[in-house]
């Protein structure tokens, strides 16, 4: 057997990022720079206004106050985007809009608050120490200074500074095409009718929704029937053109199991027994002249996600050169569970607040590998280790969250919230946790 490290490291190892492309910047965005960029202009790109008022020399309203404030004749307006290059004459004032670019001679702006609004002459009745109120040009960045090294992943804060240098392209590692094939005779695409025996595939739309939610996307979601020689030629289909193929099923010890058998021996594919639960039987290996990575996961469908989260999402940071760290939340356990001798279990829960404000966990459904409802409500993974085989009400689990945060949260405040509410009225329940009791009452 093979340990959830061992296994990570021998796919990890495997894979290489995929190819740089140059793209727009508007399709840029979520993927990784592979070369530094820098400003090609100075950012402020020319000496502006930070605020709507009267561009000035400051020299010219020393002194001015309420109790005295000081008559100046205005020039005339400057507004954003205005480029006629104007110049202020001595003791005169220019009325200028935020962002308008400052008139030549003037070293300070007036905020219109300070003033009486006037749009020839303008009574101003506070002074001003030079550069007040001015963006000066490159202050934010000078012409030739790199904006974002090579390693970036492209956010929109970082597409806001490319767009202000106006950097329209960028070479970055490409999103990572996906293939996901479903494998099963029992299957049948969800809204299609079902016959005796049969199931809807929910590890196919599972998974692209996975791809989906990690940044990439899928070119194809589809379905392999249990024929080898089928199975073979829609597979060398896919390999020429995709950057990744996950299957589901088809990998265990069934007779039926066509996906192991076809793919036994080809290129580097290893079947693998991982020491984990769900999951256990793994497969993986890079297939075709173009050594396209292919896992053939295990069918039941939480046996799936959960070999996502933990084999594939860093698989897919690898391709596409992002960084990846899992990162789990402390929990206390709110009623224990067992877990399976040897095997590292990753066991659905939900999250709730203990009393001291902390996360607590619960279990999410029971463990059966093909129990969908309980993982559709779960909040996270706790992680069991192998040689744990029970887990202690009152202990501490780490967790791997399925949702963001912030969503959590956010549900959390929202469930607070409400208890508080029919507390006051109902009178709480000592010892209860705070939060989310879902299914607890
Ligand atoms: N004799 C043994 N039997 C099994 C073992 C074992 O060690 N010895 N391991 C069990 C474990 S653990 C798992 S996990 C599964 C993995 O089996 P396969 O990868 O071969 O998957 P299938 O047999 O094709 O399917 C398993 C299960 O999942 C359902 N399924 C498959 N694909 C989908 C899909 N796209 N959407 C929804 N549901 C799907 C399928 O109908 C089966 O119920 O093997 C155990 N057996
Ligand atoms: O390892 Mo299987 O993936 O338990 O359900």
């Amino acid at each position: 057997m093979t340990t959830v490290d061992e296994h990570l490291a021998a796919v990890l190892d495997q894979i290489t990022p995929v190819r740089e492309v140059t793209l727009p910047l508007a399709q840029a965005h979520g993927l990784v720079l592979t070369q530094d960029v820098t400003s090609p202009v100075d950012l402020p790109r020319f000496a502006n206004s930070a605020m709507d008022g009267y561009a000035v020399r400051a020299a010219d309203v020393a002194g001015a106050s309420p109790e005295s404030p000081k008559l100046v004749p205005v020039a005339g307006d400057i507004p954003a985007g205005d480029g006629e290059g104007h110049t202020l004459g001595e003791g005169m004032t220019w009325r200028i809009m935020t962002g308008a670019p400052m008139p030549e001679e003037a070293d300070a702006i007036v905020k219109v608050e300070d003033t009486d609004g006037h749009s020839h002459e303008v009574l101003i009745s506070a002074s001003v120490e030079p550069g007040t109120h001015v963006r000066r040009a490159g202050e934010d960045v000078r012409a030739g200074e790199r904006i974002l090294s090579a390693g970036s992943r492209i956010g929109p804060a970082q597409v806001a500074v490319l767009a202000s240098a106006g950097v329209a392209e960028v070479t970055v590692r490409d999103a990572v095409r996906v293939v996901v094939l479903s494998t099963g005779d029992e299957l049948v695409p969800v809204g299609e009718p079902v016959g005796p025996g049969q199931i809807h595939d929910s590890n196919g739309p599972m998974l692209a929704a996975l791809v989906r939610a990690a940044g990439h996307y899928t070119t194809h979601v589809g379905h392999l029937p249990d024929d080898e020689k089928s199975i073979k030629k829609e597979l060398d289909h896919h390999l020429t053109s995709a950057d990744l193929v996950i299957t589901s099923g088809g990998v265990s010890k069934g007779a039926y199991d066509a996906v192991k058998a076809v793919l036994t021996g080809a290129g580097s594919m290893e079947f693998t027994e991982v020491d984990m639960q769900p999951g256990k039987p793994q497969g993986f290996g890079l297939l075709g002249r173009r050594k396209v990575p292919v896992f053939t996961l295990p069918g039941n469908p939480v046996s799936v996600l959960v070999s996502f989260e933990v084999f594939v999402r860093p698989a897919l940071a690898r391709l596409s050169e992002q960084r990846y760290e899992q990162v789990t939340v402390p929990a206390v356990v709110l009623s224990g569970w067992t877990s399976p001798a040897g095997r590292q279990q990753y066991h659905r829960v939900r999250l709730l607040r203990d009393v001291s404000g902390a996360y607590a966990a619960e279990p999410a459904g029971g463990p059966g590998s093909h129990l969908v409802a309980g993982l559709a409500v779960a909040d996270g993974l706790a992680i069991v280790p192998a040689e744990e085989s029970e887990v202690l009400t009152g202990s501490q689990v780490q967790v791997l969250p399925l949702r963001p945060l912030w969503e959590i949260e956010a549900e959390l405040a929202q469930e607070s919230a409400t208890d508080q509410d029919g507390a006051e009225g109902a009178g709480s329940e000592a010892g209860r946790p705070r939060g989310r009791h879902r299914g607890a009452s």
